[in-house]
């Protein structure tokens, strides 16, 4: 109620007593406008606001279903990066949703989004630019990526569909394992265009490999450059031609370092890529820092529409010999539309063998999936 409508609402009340006193009829009336100015909120009279109510729309919402130790990592720093506006979690757990949620909105002093929410249901993630699923079950010590994939078929069942329904326009990064066959599953079941359905892929493997590569070279990972292709974790493919620093090929400086009788150990660092994941379950029970970073640098990618170049799980049929219908990680442009291009990367033989024969281990695994 304005002021003029609550004078208005006054005056009317006042004329209702007839032939009351004057003084009596003016104390109720001061009593009654002493009562309706404390009934506007403090908010209503520290603010004028020129657009009342909520804010519009979130511009770009990012919503992430699993609050486990990815979905938190992810969810914190993509937080700390600031690039989003509202930041939704969903997860079947309600009381650890509530919980995880109370947490980082009581560190929003700190960040730079307005909207940080636990979602009760999927019609509360509508209107998201990029879902992030990082719902399902994870290796136990021993158990390989391909060993979760029925179990978390069946999650994705319950996940996909809704969050096609209420953001038919997001892109949807699958980060669960085996991240490259959920990727084809949740492209089957959201029924949308390949360039917005990907996978976190060999992300993090290219960042694990950057990082051993900068370590035995006394070199930062952001100025040590090279790629893992191909299946996120135990058949995935160093790309040891594009290995550089500075655009000094590493190749060039020592052509045995791709070859076991490398007495440098290169290949090692490869298969310290590949056992990495095994070690750390190993160590902690699970991973989540890297991944969470990783999952923040595609974030930002695709919604600041960086159109940078990332190592992510996308449909690759037709490239490099590939004729199953599978994801696997190559080089691809990043940004609003998501999946914007795939690099034309030329691979030695042996490698494009290699990626031939991850996507028909996947082919061999997604034909038996009922979907
Ligand atoms: N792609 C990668 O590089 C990468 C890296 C690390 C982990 N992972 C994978 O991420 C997944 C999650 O790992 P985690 O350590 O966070 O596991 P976690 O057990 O800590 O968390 C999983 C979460 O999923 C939730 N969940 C289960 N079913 C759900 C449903 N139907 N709807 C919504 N939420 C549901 C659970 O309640 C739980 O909170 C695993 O599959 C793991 O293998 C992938
Ligand atoms: C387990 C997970 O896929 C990782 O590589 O960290």
């Amino acid at each position: 109620m304005d002021s003029a409508q609550s004078m208005r609402v006054v005056i009317d009340w006042a004329f209702s007593f007839g032939d009351a006193p004057l003084t009596e009829v003016s104390t109720l009336v001061s009593n009654w406008a002493y009562w309706t100015e404390t009934m506007t909120t403090v908010r209503q009279k520290l603010l004028h606001e020129a657009i009342p109510g909520e804010p519009g729309v979130p511009t770009s919402k990012v919503t992430i279903v699993g609050v486990g130790q990815v979905g938190m990592a992810c969810a914190f720093s993509i937080l700390q990066s600031g690039v989003a506006d509202d930041v939704t979690l969903i997860d079947v757990a309600g009381d650890k949703l509530q919980g995880e949620v109370m947490d980082l909105q009581h560190g929003s002093l700190f960040l730079k989004t307005p909207k940080i929410r636990a979602a009760k249901d999927y019609s509360e993630t509508a209107g998201s630019k990029l879902c992030i699923i990082t719902a399902g079950v994870r290796q136990q010590e021993g158990e390989t990526r391909l060993d979760l994939v029925q179990r978390n078929v069946e999650v994705f069942k319950h996940i996909v569909p809704p969050l096609a329904q209420y953001s038919p326009k997001a892109i949807l990064l699958v980060v669960s394992n085996p991240v490259d066959i959920l990727t084809y599953v949740a492209w089957k079941l959201s029924g949308f265009p390949q360039e917005r359905v990907l996978g976190s892929g060999t992300n993090l493997d290219s960042a694990r490999f950057r990082f051993l590569m900068g370590e035995k070279l006394g070199i930062h990972p952001s100025s040590v450059h090279g790629h893992i292709i191909g299946e996120h974790g135990d058949s995935s493919v160093p790309v040891w031609s594009g290995a550089n620093v500075a655009g000094v090929s590493l190749l060039s400086l020592n052509p045995e370092l791709e070859s076991k009788l490398d007495a440098e150990g290169w290949t090692k660092v490869h298969q310290d890529v590949v056992d990495s994941a095994y070690e750390i379950i190993r160590l902690k029970g699970y991973t989540s820092w890297a991944i969470g970073l990783s999952v923040s640098g595609l974030t930002q990618s695709i919604l600041k529409n960086l159109r940078s170049v990332h190592p992510v799980s996308t449909l690759v049929k037709g490239i490099h010999g590939i004729e199953e219908e599978v994801f696997l990680s190559v080089p691809c442009v990043l940004g609003w539309a998501g999946v914007c291009g795939l690099l034309q990367q030329p691979l030695k033989e042996k490698e494009a063998q290699q990626l031939v024969q991850s996507a028909k281990t996947l082919w061999s695994i997604q034909k038996q999936l009922a979907l």
